[in-house]
């Protein structure tokens, strides 16, 4: 079977999508094995990540995430690279109504941005100096005075096999405060086993952080990938109204047979 795909990549997050909707003669399987060679960097397309786009009963679709290793999570910007592929495929025009991994999310692309809602965050756990939430995955924050000289690969990978995080696994933010609301953001992923361009979770995470130290909504947030920003309404360490905004890239169309 020929299975057409699509190579997308929100701020440096980079992703195959494939289309279980509009084409019922054409399947791609969930197949792990199939998911870990295709998203390997030399033997196959290579990508942080594995969408598919599936029937949903009860909203425009469904959105399935799998990290390269095949274990499953939200994706922030997966799912808004996701989003405009179902606005490309004419699946939705602007504005979406989707189920993902935890849930329910509402999306809309304006002015070649596609805005994401994700769920309400109620607290912020302290770990010693540093942070742990989840923006609809896991994420543990460190504030760092220097962001270029942060081993980000060899302290992520410490802190996600640790202790505290021996049976889930988490994401791992460095973040370095800026000027102007605005923070610079690097982050190792749970599941990628890699540092990743971007994080848009993460980044969601690190703005939440940064807003218990006075940043204030949107948070405009920098990372290797590109440029995000976060809105959000606070109450003490619960949020809601969380919005994650940026672009979506489709960089190219294949086909992969199997
Ligand atoms: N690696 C994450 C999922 C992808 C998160 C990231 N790519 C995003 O944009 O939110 C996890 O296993 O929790």
């Amino acid at each position: 079977m020929t299975i057409p795909f699509y190579k997308y990549h929100g701020t440096g997050n980079d992703f195959i999508l494939v289309d279980n909707i509009t084409n019922p003669n054409v399947t791609c399987p969930h197949d792990p094995e199939l998911i870990k060679s295709l998203c390997h960097r030399k033997f196959g397309i290579g990508a942080d990540g594995f969408i598919f786009l599936e029937k949903s009963g009860s909203y425009d679709f469904e959105m399935i995430y799998y990290n390269s290793d095949a274990s499953q999570s939200l994706c922030g910007n997966g799912s808004r690279c996701a989003v405009h592929l179902a606005s490309y495929l004419g699946i939705i025009n602007n504005v979406a109504d989707f189920l993902a991994i935890d849930g329910p999310h509402q999306a809309r692309i304006q002015d070649n941005l596609v805005y994401l809602q994700l769920h309400d965050v109620s607290t912020i756990q302290m770990m010693g100096n540093d942070y742990f939430l989840n923006t609809g995955s896991p994420h543990y924050v460190r504030l760092v005075q220097n962001l270029v000289e942060t081993d980000v690969i060899e302290l992520g990978k410490s802190i996600n096999a640790s202790q505290s995080f021996q049976n889930t696994g988490t994401n791992v933010n460095f973040v370095q405060l800026e000027a102007n609301n605005q923070i610079s953001v690097c982050t190792y992923e749970r599941g990628v086993n890699d540092e990743t361009l971007s994080c848009g979770t993460g980044v969601v995470a690190a703005a939440l952080v940064a807003s218990q130290k006075g940043y204030t909504s949107p948070v405009y947030v920098v990372t290797k990938g590109g440029e995000l920003q976060i809105s959000f309404c606070k109450h003490n360490t619960a949020f809601s109204n969380i919005c994650l905004v940026g672009p979506a890239t489709q960089v190219f169309q294949g086909k992969i047979t199997i």
